[in-house]
């Protein structure tokens, strides 16, 4: 074998993507976050990243505040899954990525975008993630989180109050218009795809540790 290719391939070693997915409020990005604040003093900043779904919620800059207010963000389509996908094979790939930057105040993206480099593990959460088949199909480990959705209903109107400006009556309006619904429709039946269910949220500390333990294994 040429000696560049033997070099080359013994440096790039293929990432392990690994996706949560779930409802909203379901403890997804608590999760992750939590798998991710623990194991960076071990792996480092060049061992570990974290992407968000919905980082690539479609820009509506073009839209009135009224039509934006409007839109289904529980619908696959309001996602560009096509960028998503594409970001993460690149990303397999060994190359860095600019991943947009989504304002769910204004329900735009801003004009900035973080740089993500390629690591060993790339966590993924999203709450449509096995919905899109090209994009389940680039996930080596699959997890979803099964909370019970009264559950997720309460902490969404908590966080969304205090963290995405919003109102009790536009939480519960959208909640029946298309947050129940599209949770029916799209995200419960996809977890049929997940290789491992997580019940109790993100504070589950036996499937924290489970999954640090995995990655342990993954980076030795
Ligand atoms: N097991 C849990 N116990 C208490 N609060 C939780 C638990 N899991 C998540 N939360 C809280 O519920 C809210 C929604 O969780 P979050 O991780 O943002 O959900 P998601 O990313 O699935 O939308 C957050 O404020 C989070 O801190
Ligand atoms: N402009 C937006 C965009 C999204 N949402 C809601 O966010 C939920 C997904 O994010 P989680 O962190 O809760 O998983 C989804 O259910 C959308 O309804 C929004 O309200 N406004």
């Amino acid at each position: 074998m040429n000696q560049t290719k033997a070099k080359n391939s013994v440096q790039h070693k293929k990432p392990t993507v690994i996706a949560i997915a779930g409802a909203s409020a379901s403890g997804k990005t608590l999760f992750a976050q939590t798998i991710y604040d623990e194991l960076l003093p071990e792996l480092g900043a060049d061992g570990i990243s974290i992407i968000k779904e919905d980082a690539y919620y479609r820009d509506q800059s073009h839209m009135t505040m009224g039509e934006r207010e409007k839109t289904n963000y529980d619908d696959p389509n309001a996602f560009e899954h096509e960028l998503l996908c594409r970001q993460i094979g690149e990303l397999t790939e060994g190359n860095t990525v600019q991943c947009p930057v989504y304002c769910y105040k204004t329900h735009t993206r801003i004009d900035e975008t973080i740089e993500i480099n390629s690591t060993p593990i790339i966590l993924v959460e999203g709450i449509l993630l096995f919905c899109n088949e090209e994009l389940r199909n680039s996930f080596d480990i699959k997890m979803y989180m099964d909370t019970p959705l009264d559950i997720c209903l309460i902490r969404r109107i908590q966080r969304d109050t205090l963290e995405r400006g919003r109102s009790i009556d536009s939480i519960t309006n959208q909640y029946l218009d298309t947050v129940r619904p599209m949770y029916y429709q799209h995200i419960e039946p996809s977890k049929s795809y997940a290789d491992i269910v997580i019940t109790r949220g993100g504070k589950n500390r036996m499937a924290i540790e489970l999954l640090k333990a995995k990655i342990r294994q993954l980076t030795k």
